[in-house]
């Protein structure tokens, strides 16, 4: 197919991040780090190809890989219905489900979804992914704010300029232990069903997509997946 003979021919494979999800993809020090760096890194070199990555966002996600800005996108892209229907997903990985980050002296204020739900508790929300749908459909109550840049959300609810962050299992994790201001709630009993996340591909090549799944199939197989998991999400 004309995508995979692309990539092949030009030696290079792009990688769409919005690049602001931690511990999956974040710019930072002029690079990116995380979790889908290091497998996307791995799949091109399994390719034979390099990574040249393309700087997105939620808002923008799902027309800039229908306007064939990149062939995979990557960072901790939720994998649902909505989004299966347009585009192709790799198979899924990360469990998780919704849950919120609010300040440790919070912890006995925020007990379940009703406690989040109400007039006076300051959400504070990224734009364009699944936390905002979340927020918008369950936290219809509370006092909604939306912050552009998904990584200082944390810092600002710590900092008490908002309390609550909804997120999801991994990214609360993270902030709650990398900050002591910071406690992940509901993280035993998820806010939604458990999910999974997974890259994102165009479909308009099949081969493409034929090869990408089994080069997924290999990390998998090598223990390379789990060495990704082990080092981000524990
Ligand atoms: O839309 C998605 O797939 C996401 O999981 C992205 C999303 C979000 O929902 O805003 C999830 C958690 C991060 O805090 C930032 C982005």
């Amino acid at each position: 197919g004309p995508r995979l003979d692309r990539i092949m021919d030009t030696k290079v494979l792009r990688v769409g991040t919005p690049g602001d999800y931690r511990p999956f993809a974040i710019k930072a020090d002029g690079g990116y780090a995380g979790h889908d760096i290091d497998v996307v890194e791995a799949m091109a070199k399994e390719l034979g190809v390099k990574v040249e990555y393309v700087p997105t966002t939620w808002p923008n996600l799902m027309k800039d890989i229908q306007a064939d800005r990149f062939d995979v996108a990557v960072g901790g892209i939720t994998r649902n219905v909505t989004r299966i229907r347009q585009i192709e997903m790799l198979p899924g990985y990360a469990p998780f489900g919704k849950v919120a980050l609010v300040r440790t002296t919070d912890k006995d204020r925020f007990r379940t979804l009703a406690d989040l739900n109400r007039p006076g508790v300051r959400v504070i929300k990224n734009p364009g992914g699944t936390n905002e749908t979340f927020v918008l459909e369950n936290l219809k109550a509370a006092e909604v704010s939306t912050h552009d840049k998904n990584a200082e959300i944390p810092a600002l609810i710590a900092e008490g300029k908002g309390d609550v962050m909804i997120t999801e299992t991994y990214e609360a994790l993270y902030y709650a232990k990398a900050d002591p201001r910071l406690h992940a709630a509901f993280v035993a009993a998820p806010l939604t069903p458990q999910n999974t996340l997974g890259f994102m591909l165009p479909k308009d090549d099949a081969d493409y997509s034929r090869v990408m799944e089994f080069v997924w199939g290999l990390m998998e197989a090598r223990g390379q997946l789990k060495q990704a998991a082990d080092k981000w999400l524990k």
